[in-house]
């Protein structure tokens, strides 16, 4: 569980940007558990409380959206059992949304980008969201010729001998259908041939089945084709990739062709032209939810034409014009048996709940968040009152939650059954670690009290140290092999000379140390002489390294792998960043209005950064680290072959023929950056009617400008 879970608007940047360092490997596991080996370890509630979490701290802060974001993948690597099939179209996943009010604004957003005004004129389909999983059907000439899933989005496992076993799945099409035709769909088992199965395990004395989709999933990704023949599969066809010649012009009629052609379709679809009645439809499918004889987890919403399909086009793991309304989460009563603290990297101090175990919507909880200690007390920073004031203590009986878009809370505590002589509970001032005095800082802005307490120790406090130890090495940093957490923790303990890593420069004095030591690092237990040549050459392949990663690695708060990224590509080289963070630390100055203009570096960043490097221990650190380590400089990488790649665009004035939010998302794609402001970094500006002062700097820099059409010309669309 994530050591932070208040809510995301009481979010520190650093705060978010460990919590979605934390949830990028959390997914990565869950991830692989649950579509590499159909074993998942949580349930898909509380997966998708984590994912929601990661968007929602995302969408709060952009600048933070790390490269290898949850956000941007679909799926699992695809299993070696199977052949690979590589899908003509990426296979996606969907957008989630968790209210009627999100669903409203699902719809809202659609008008928004089309640039339309909000009136009645779209239309939306509405269907179940069948709770399977996905597989894509490919016919050429009418016969199926590959059966694939979906894999990671764009390689799939090739599961054709398996799908010829599912009855309702035709072999071959009637005349009329196109030459070329990938279906797409969902292999589910319905709940009764579960029921079933689980009957006939139990009467052999076997371990029972988890649940339908699970058991879908294992049923069909098997090496022996009989084993699925015997599962009973069943499929229901909602969508489509690569086709040669559409039927239809809306989502509902190309449903209704397959429909035609004989495939499976779900009978609760239906296309609607306001929100209220998805709404409506939503919360009846809802109420029908348990006597459908196959699991559903929501309502899927799809914009119904295809030409508006296309222009809303795709993010990276999903398309823009549909959304799975989820259904809601559950509560539980329970006792709170006690708090425990918990102290992050950025040393903020964190209440868990730990709780009598209860179940709530299927899953054992055993620990849930209390946000912070206002949030225990019951009045917040600023005196309002949370839960009516009241106040949580050790003891309690709470209601425990676990929603779509938290890990679990606890939201409420029933009075009556408050046990006699229950005392407020205190939160503590030092910190649980370290033993320091543990703080609120005072926001100089606001002149509020920050909700978070932090320990002050900084360097002397194991839990902040040891950790910033841990995310230099890391994956996406310096990357040590033969340095996790494990060895980061006893050369962090030892008190050796020769022996201890403190900070990261001594990462790479170690070698030298030793030469000279008593005590041999390949003498003590768990470091053989190999594994320690070993750990040296892994250390010393570090010596030269990707500026992005070295920046990143520094752990300066709210400076994520994006950030970092950004900063590499903006500055160059480390003595172009660095010597531009010292002048910048006048708050005012080029070098400041700089850091200030870069497209997804905003003003708390840009501070994080020029404090980090105003404290004179962390200026010393780096000044150690430079005398081991080189950076390299960064070049702009082109990602795509487009004429605008690694440009960086300026929209201003109003557009025509499209959004901003549309263009903008093009140029992205294309490989431009698009910026806000025109500086002398601005290659190209898009100038509609009504540009005023940034088309006028473009001409004073000699920019090139265009206008809206040129520029569509120019990409070619
Ligand atoms: N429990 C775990 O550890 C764990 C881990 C990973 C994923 N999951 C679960 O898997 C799902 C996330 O995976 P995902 O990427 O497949 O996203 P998703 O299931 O939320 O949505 C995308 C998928 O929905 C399916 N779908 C079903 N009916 C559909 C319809 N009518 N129209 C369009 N698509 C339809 C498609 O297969 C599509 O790929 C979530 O439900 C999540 O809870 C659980
Ligand atoms: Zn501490």
């Amino acid at each position: 569980m994530s050591n932070n879970q208040k809510p995301v608007d009481e979010l520190s940047d650093t705060e978010a940007a460990e919590e979605l360092a934390f949830l990028v490997t959390e997914l990565a596991r869950h991830d692989a558990l649950y579509h590499g080996q159909d074993a998942p370890e949580i349930s898909d509630a509380d997966y998708d409380a984590l994912k929601r979490r990661n968007d929602l701290i995302e969408a709060r802060f952009p600048a933070l959206i790390r490269e290898d974001s949850p956000s941007r993948k679909v799926g699992a690597a695809p299993s070696l059992t199977f052949q690979p099939v590589l899908h003509a179209r990426p296979m996606l996943s969907l957008d989630n949304t968790f209210s009627d009010e999100d669903a409203r604004d699902f719809v809202a957003s659609i008008y928004r980008y089309l640039g339309l005004i909000p009136d009645h004129s779209l239309a939306f389909t509405a269907e179940p969201k069948i709770d399977g999983l996905s597989m894509s059907l490919r016919y050429e000439n009418r016969r199926l010729v590959t059966a694939a899933t979906r894999g990671d989005g764009t390689t799939g496992e090739n599961v054709t001998a398996n799908i010829r076993t599912i009855g309702m799945i035709p072999q071959t099409l009637p005349a009329g259908a196109p030459d070329v035709l990938e279906v797409r769909g969902e292999v589910y088992m319905a709940k009764s041939d579960f029921a079933a199965l689980n009957a006939e395990m139990a009467a052999q004395g076997k371990p029972l089945y988890v649940n339908p989709r699970n058991t879908a999933s294992g049923s069909l990704r098997q090496l022996d084709a009989k084993v699925t023949a015997s599962r009973k599969l069943r499929f229901f066809a909602y969508g489509w990739g690569e086709v040669s010649e559409m039927p239809a012009d809306t989502q509902f009629g190309m449903v209704e062709a397959f429909k035609a052609w004989g495939f499976p379709v779900n009978p609760l679809m239906r296309r609607f032209h306001s929100a209220d009645e998805l709404l409506e439809h939503y919360h009846q499918i809802e109420r029908e939810r348990p006597d459908l004889d196959y699991d559903i987890d929501g309502v899927v919403y799809k914009v119904d034409r295809l030409d508006l399909q296309t222009r809303l086009g795709y993010r990276s793991r999903s398309p823009r014009w549909a959304t799975a309304h989820k259904f809601p989460a559950e509560q539980a009563f329970t006792r709170l048996k006690g708090i425990d603290i918990q102290v992050g990297r950025t040393g903020a101090l964190t209440p868990v709940a730990r709780l009598e175990p209860i179940t709530v919507g299927g899953v054992v909880v055993t620990n849930a968040t209390l946000h912070n200690e206002d949030y225990i007390r019951g009045v917040g920073n600023n005196g309002e009152s949370i839960r009516d004031g009241r106040d949580i203590r050790i003891g309690d009986m709470v209601i425990v939650q676990r929603a779509g878009d938290v890990i679990p809370q606890i939201v409420d505590v029933v009075m009556d059954e408050r046990p006699e002589g229950a005392a407020p509970y205190s939160f503590p001032t030092a910190c649980p670690v370290c033993g320091s005095h543990a703080v609120r800082d005072i926001n100089e802005k606001s002149g509020k009290v920050d909700a978070v307490r932090r320990c002050t120790g900084g360097f002397v406090c194991r839990a902040q140290a040891v950790e910033h130890l841990k995310h230099f090495v890391s994956r996406n940093a310096f990357d040590i092999e033969g340095l996790g957490s494990k060895q980061i923790e006893f050369f962090f303990e030892s008190d050796d000379e020769n022996l201890k890593i403190r900070t990261a420069p001594d990462i790479f004095t170690l070698e030298r140390r030793q030469e000279t030591s008593l005590t041999k690092l390949e003498n003590i237990e768990g470091f053989g002489r190999v594994s320690v040549r070993k750990l040296y050459d892994a250390i010393n392949a570090r010596r030269s390294i990707a500026l992005h990663r070295f920046i990143y690695a520094l752990g300066i708060r709210h400076v994520g792998e994006t950030t970092a990224k950004l900063l590499a590509r903006s500055y160059g080289s480390y003595e172009a960043f660095g010597a531009a963070m010292n002048e910048a630390g006048s708050y005012s100055g080029d070098a400041w209005n700089e850091l200030n203009s870069i497209d997804g570096i905003g003003e708390v960043v840009a501070r994080a950064i020029v404090e980090f490097y105003k404290e004179p221990r962390n200026v010393k650190v780096i000044s150690d680290l430079l005398e081991e380590v080189t950076p390299e400089s960064a070049e702009t990488p082109v990602t795509t072959d487009s004429p605008v790649a690694g440009k960086t665009v300026v929209f201003t004035g109003s557009l025509e023929k499209m959004t901003r939010d549309e263009a903008k998302a093009k140029a992205e794609s294309l490989g431009a950056k698009v910026a806000g402001s025109v500086s002398k970094k601005t290659d190209i500006v898009v100038a509609g009617p009504g540009a005023g002062s940034k088309l006028e700097k473009a001409r004073e820099l000699g920019i090139q400008t265009m206008d809206e059409d040129e520029w569509l010309a120019l990409i070619g669309s």
